[in-house]
């Protein structure tokens, strides 16, 4: 099998439980050939049980994953010949760099002369063929994975799936081979399906994510729709909208903007179709979408709490009249106690129907949320 005998990995329903526990439940997606997708999602929401399931290494409790109309999900892992790589790198410690490249070709019973010529390529692409006869304890963290992604990628399997294979590696070197993994992914055309719990990752590396929380879908979309146009709070929250104000909806204004109440904040959002146009409401800003000074847009008043220094600017919290915290980021040195005008554009308003912070919304099906 390789990677021309298939245009999508069909995920439908696919769900898995532990006893009573529902680790991931009814996960349905299309992964096109050649997409490279990312799973997101918090501690323990599910994002390994699905890659397991994919790979074949975890039973499914309810659900088909298909190669096009081809079952896969009651095939073995090594039948199903999908790449993995892992985030403790799983090298056989015994072998050469060479040898773990080659050991997947070994097995497939390559000839030697072709497995010689592959194993070639992929240390050349993967910018180890210095270090080819090398075992894996004479190398860095960032070479040993590369060793574990040229592992994988030899065979040519139809996918590859990665479960958090940066996250062992300093922040430096993990930025470094971010890069490094999306190179692959687009010269080799690998379809790939990457686990991570770091949103930066999963936004710069994918071409659309898949947002989970305790077992379930919660979005479904590319980077800048879940970035800009997070479907819930929860999503809101994980995205990084660290302000979240409980406030109360009171209907439209002339220019069809939402009216937004709370704490004597008083604030106008840009409505859609999914707004809650009366009644309690969470309201979900980003600390970059917080202007210091005049704006033009909604403005209330703040007063500085605490400054810390980030370099390329400040972030800032402060307490709004209405008692509320709030984060902000600003190029401006401010001071404590100061008080502050702070402005915010109705565009970049989020609101959703009020739920408890953690509380996960009901599962998006798919095809509403792309
Ligand atoms: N073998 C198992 N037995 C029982 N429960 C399990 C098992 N594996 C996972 N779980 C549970 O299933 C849920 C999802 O776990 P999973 O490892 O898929 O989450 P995750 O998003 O990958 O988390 P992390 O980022 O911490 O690895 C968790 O509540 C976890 O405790």
């Amino acid at each position: 099998m390789n990677s021309d005998d298939f245009s999508e990995l069909r995920l439908e329903g696919v769900s898995r439980a532990f006893g009573k526990s529902a680790a991931l439940a009814d996960l349905t997606l299309t992964v096109k050939r050649g997409e490279f997708v990312a799973l997101l999602g918090p501690s323990g929401s599910g994002k390994s049980t699905a890659l397991n399931c994919i790979a074949g290494l975890l039973p499914l409790t309810a659900g088909t994953i298909s190669l096009d109309d081809r079952r896969v999900d009651h095939l073995a892992p090594e039948q199903r010949g999908f790449g993995m790589v892992f985030q403790n790198y799983a090298l056989f410690p015994h072998l050469t760099v060479r040898g773990n490249i080659a050991f997947g070709l070994k097995m497939r019973k390559v000839p030697r002369a072709e497995i010689t010529r592959r194993v070639d390529a992929a240390l050349a692409l993967v910018q180890l063929s210095a270090h080819a006869d090398k075992q894996p304890g004479q190398l860095s963290g960032g070479q040993q994975q590369r060793v574990a992604i040229a592992r994988a990628v030899v065979v040519e399997p139809p996918v590859v799936l990665m479960d958090e294979p940066l996250s062992n590696l300093d922040a430096k070197l993990r930025h470094e081979m971010r890069a490094e993994v999306r190179r692959l992914h687009q010269e080799l055309g690998l379809t790939t399906i990457y686990v991570t719990h770091d949103q930066e990752e999963a936004l710069s590396l994918a071409d659309r994510l898949v947002v989970l929380s305790d077992g379930r879908v919660q979005q479904i979309g590319t980077p800048e729709e879940v970035y800009l146009r997070p479907i819930n709070s929860f999503v809101a929250d994980f995205m990084g909208y660290r302000n979240l104000l409980s406030m109360t909806a009171h209907g439209v204004d002339g220019a069809d903007h939402l009216l937004l109440r709370g704490d004597g904040i008083e604030l106008t959002a840009v409505r859609n179709d999914e707004s809650v146009l009366d009644g309690p409401v969470t309201v979900a800003m980003r600390p970059d979408d917080l202007v210091v000074g005049q704006s033009g847009g909604n403005q209330f008043s703040a007063v500085v709490t605490s400054i810390e220094y980030q370099g390329r600017d400040f972030e800032v919290q402060a307490v709004a009249t209405s008692g509320a915290a709030l984060f902000l980021r600003t190029p401006e040195r401010l001071i404590v106690d100061q008080s502050i005008s702070i402005g915010i554009s109705p565009e970049r308003l989020m609101v959703y129907p009020a739920t408890k912070k953690s509380t996960p919304a009901a599962p998006v099906p798919e095809h509403e949320a792309v």
